[in-house]
């Protein structure tokens, strides 16, 4: 997150952070608790991923250094990727994640609400939230970092990206200064926006060029598009 400040303790709690266990371990992506056992992130953070085994998911945490041998991890059973995913800036940059057990929800971890078809107009604040670069040439930053953001319009985002498709599938949020946005690291975590006192989640990070660059908003992808697919696939 480029321009944000620290989270507070349990302020996003549908917020979890994706590792990979390789020879080493190390957070690799956000994604959203939407239900007890199901995990919402972007497609392009598994990519070359796909074998459940090497995922660890941390919820519950505000500090990457809080993970130790005694902090609570969650084990992935199953990865679904959705089918026309090809790469972030063509779309369909979703993915689901089954826990290997259902997680007992607290005030610490907890799941957001899927927005309904036509919510995306009434939203009254959006916020974007993560471990990723704080400048483009950044590391993954201990403390969960939150910037609110504006959504702006899809013709408005197309006219910013010109050599992109920006398709109905996709979520635009940024301020034409730049300076504040999501970046590497924050993929796959939450776009959550407020509505009548409800948090949901109307977009997975997804991609941008650069990051907080000027007239190049960040590009998330549309949850609302995605609730029956969703549904579909996490019964
Ligand atoms: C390619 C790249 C890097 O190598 C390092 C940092 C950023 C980038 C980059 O161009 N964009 C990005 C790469 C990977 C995930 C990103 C997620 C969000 C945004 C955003 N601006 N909302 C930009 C991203």
């Amino acid at each position: 997150i480029v321009g944000g400040m620290n989270a507070f303790p349990a302020e996003w709690p549908w917020q979890v952070s994706l590792h990979v266990k390789l020879s080493t371990q190390s957070h690799m992506c956000g994604g959203s608790i939407i239900r007890d056992q199901w995990i919402l992130t972007a497609a392009h953070c598994t990519e070359d991923l796909l074998i459940t085994q090497v995922w660890r998911i941390y919820s519950g945490i505000l500090k990457q250094s809080e993970i130790n041998e005694n902090t609570s991890v969650f084990k992935v059973q199953e990865i679904i990727v959705h089918p026309k995913y090809v790469a972030s800036e063509q779309g369909y940059d979703i993915a689901l994640m089954k826990l290997d057990r259902p997680m007992n929800f607290s005030a610490l971890q907890q799941p957001l609400c899927l927005p309904s078809e036509e919510i995306n107009t009434k939203y009254d604040e959006c916020w974007v939230t993560g471990w990723g670069y704080t400048k483009e040439t950044g590391q993954i930053e201990d403390t969960l970092q939150k910037v609110k953001i504006p959504l702006i319009s899809n013709e408005e985002c197309q006219n910013q990206y010109q050599d992109y498709r920006i398709t109905e599938k996709m979520l635009c949020a940024g301020y034409a200064e730049g300076a504040r946005d999501a970046c590497k690291g924050d993929s796959g975590g939450p776009l959550s926006c407020k509505y009548q006192n409800k948090w949901y989640l109307a977009g997975i990070t997804s991609w941008g060029e650069g990051c907080a660059r000027p007239g190049q908003p960040g590009v998330y992808t549309n949850v609302a598009e995605f609730v029956g697919w969703i549904l579909e696939n996490t019964l």
